[in-house]
């Protein structure tokens, strides 16, 4: 059975459609990023997975329990992050995850432990007694989490979870969520603009543009697709230039400078050799040379490029 599935999913609000005919099928296992610019949707089909909103047309299913008539059942095997789920700020971080734990139906004593385990792993064990109210944001972050694996999620839905962290507080994060996922068999629907720290937890993407889904697939896939290609890039002895340097059929594109580095991208990455030897046997003096693979990044635009129309709005961030 699948974890997620959505066939021709759509969500209008007045004029806006925020979902448009989606069809996805996300299997079981893994970190799945559902990735997309501000406004792509990404929210709007959390909220319809787990119920928070009915969708105007089309299907969804939480390991094959549908959200819209059934939604206990989605509860019970699905957790959720929502940047708008706000804990109680009068009441200790400890309290707000024992309430939330026998809210899910947990009994008392298996909720106390599991609060403790989570409040230890997610390092918020010293500031279990202290009301939310005093928390920092990324505290509030790992509470959220904590709430949405309380009571051990198959399904874990995750809306943005590390915005407003700083670099490390994300990273750190997000090595959670993909520890969690390993470790309790967990699959994860991670919808997010962070390209970078996608990248470092999913094995496999959905990008969303616009409401569609433009393209779905392993980073492999979606690199091929993509026609995402390595780039060469060269730094020369005392900042000499290789403009018109044209060597055979080695390159896709001409060499541009940038920040001291000529850069092109290759047809192939196994001619980076041949390419080197070319550049040495013109006389020019190579300081340092590397090859630059894609980033999930580089195919994310790339791939919104390839859809008319929609490249203007590609603005999610490196991480
Ligand atoms: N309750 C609502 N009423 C009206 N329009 C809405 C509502 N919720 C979302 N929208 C619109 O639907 C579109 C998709 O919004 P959504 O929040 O799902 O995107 P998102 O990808 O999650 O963006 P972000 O990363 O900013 O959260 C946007 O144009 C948004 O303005």
């Amino acid at each position: 059975m699948e974890a997620v599935t959505a066939v021709q999913l759509t969500k209008t609000y007045g004029e806006v459609q925020a979902v448009r005919d989606l069809t996805l099928h996300v299997p079981q296992g893994g970190v799945f990023g559902l990735l997309g610019a501000q406004g792509a949707g990404k929210t709007t089909v959390i909220r319809m997975l787990c119920g928070l909103t009915k969708p105007t047309s089309g299907e969804c299913s939480v390991l094959g329990c549908s959200p819209a008539k059934d939604p206990a059942a989605v509860h019970a095997v699905c957790g959720v992050m929502l940047a708008s789920a706000r804990p109680y700020a009068h009441m200790t971080g400890q309290q707000n995850l024992l309430f939330f734990a026998q809210a899910a139906g947990m009994a008392e004593k298996a909720a106390e432990r599991r609060v403790s385990e989570l409040m230890k792993d997610l390092e918020l064990w010293e500031e279990r007694e202290r009301p939310v109210s005093e928390y920092s944001t990324g505290m509030l972050q790992k509470l959220s989490l904590a709430r949405a694996l309380v009571n051990y999620p198959s399904v874990l839905l995750l809306d943005e979870p590390t915005s407003g962290l700083d670099y490390e507080s994300a990273h750190a994060l997000h090595a959670l969520v993909s520890q969690f996922a390993a470790r309790e068999d967990t699959t994860v629907l991670l919808g997010t603009s962070m390209m970078h720290y996608a990248q470092s937890i999913c094995t496999a993407y959905g990008i969303l543009e616009g409401g569609e889904l433009v393209a779905s697939g392993d980073f492999q896939s979606l690199r091929e697709a993509a026609g995402c290609r390595a780039h060469a890039e060269f730094r020369l002895s005392g900042g000499e230039s290789l403009e018109g340097f044209r060597p055979d059929e080695t390159l896709a594109t001409g060499l541009l400078e940038h920040n001291g580095w000529w850069r092109a991208e290759l047809r192939d990455e196994e001619e980076m050799p041949r390419l080197l030897r070319s550049i040495v046997e013109h006389g020019y003096d190579v300081l340092e040379a590397r090859l630059v693979e894609p980033t999930l990044e580089d195919v994310y635009k790339r791939t919104l490029e390839q859809h008319p129309g929609k490249e203007g709005t590609a603005d999610a961030h490196a991480g």
